[in-house]
């Protein structure tokens, strides 16, 4: 095992998995800063959530190795990864996952709890960040109230009031309108940015790459190049190794 690089709060080498013998992922290597926005393009069956699951430990690779702050996640064990999910990491669905049961902002408190925040202070975060998804107005109805599009944003607030080190974003605004998703990309990598989360984004929506520090583009589960971003606000590239 060689030990990543210093600075790559997430690097991953030759990540290769199969469902079944069937190949999704072949010799995926790339690394991310701490704080960076990666966006993971291609189409359909291109192998991104399988590759996100992969680095948050959610599975396994069959061969490679991740590494998270200088530590190797693939040999870990279950709880080990469990641990480290709940303690560090953040993820979002397609399609919200909300408990039916608890109130809007009870759900977006519930993970801050967990860890051990007194009701008050997540009560007071969950407002917050509710309010910059927009959906501040709709804190103490249940999920079943809302919208699908209003549920998503109620799941990406609390995937971010959670301030996890690395958020795993998978097609996070496939349920919204066209009109809203460059507006709900933007609060989410703008507020990763404010709060020093590493974001990585699966996706479609063209619009994500400039908003991305880099692109890292799949094709038939393999890594077919990255397409840097310009540039902004003195932000540095991505480092990626093939
Ligand atoms: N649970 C599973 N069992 C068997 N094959 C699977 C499973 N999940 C994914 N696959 C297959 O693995 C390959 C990669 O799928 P994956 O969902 O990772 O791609 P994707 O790029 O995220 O696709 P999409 O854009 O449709 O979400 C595809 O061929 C898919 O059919």
């Amino acid at each position: 095992m060689v030990a990543p690089p210093d600075d790559d709060v997430l690097w991953a080498r030759g990540i290769t998995y199969a469902y079944s013998g069937s190949p999704a992922l072949t010799g995926v290597s790339f690394g991310v800063h701490e704080g960076e926005v990666v966006a993971l393009t291609g189409p359909r069956g291109c192998g991104k959530t399988t590759l996100l699951e992969c680095l948050s430990g959610r599975l396994l690779p069959d061969d490679g190795e991740v590494w998270f702050n200088g530590s190797p996640v693939h040999t870990l064990t279950q709880l080990g990864r469990e641990r480290l999910r709940r303690e560090h990491f953040g993820w979002i669905d397609p399609a919200p996952r909300l408990v039916p049961e608890l109130t809007v902002w009870e759900n977006v408190a519930l993970p801050m709890m967990l860890r051990g925040t007194p009701r008050r202070t997540a009560r007071t975060t969950a407002r917050e960040w509710l309010d910059r998804l927009d959906v501040g107005d709709r804190e103490r109805e249940r999920p079943a109230a809302l919208l699908q599009s209003q549920r998503q944003r109620v799941a990406i607030a609390r995937a971010l009031a959670a301030t996890p080190k690395v958020l795993f974003a998978d097609e996070p605004t496939a349920p919204l309108h066209h009109d809203d998703r460059g507006q709900v990309l933007r609060t989410l990598t703008a507020a990763a940015r404010s709060h020093g989360i590493t974001v990585l984004l699966a996706t479609h929506d063209s619009e994500v790459a400039p908003l991305a520090d880099q692109t890292v583009a799949l094709l038939d589960g393999r890594r077919v190049g990255a397409i840097p971003a310009p540039d902004a606000e003195g932000r540095d590239a991505c480092s990626v190794s093939a």
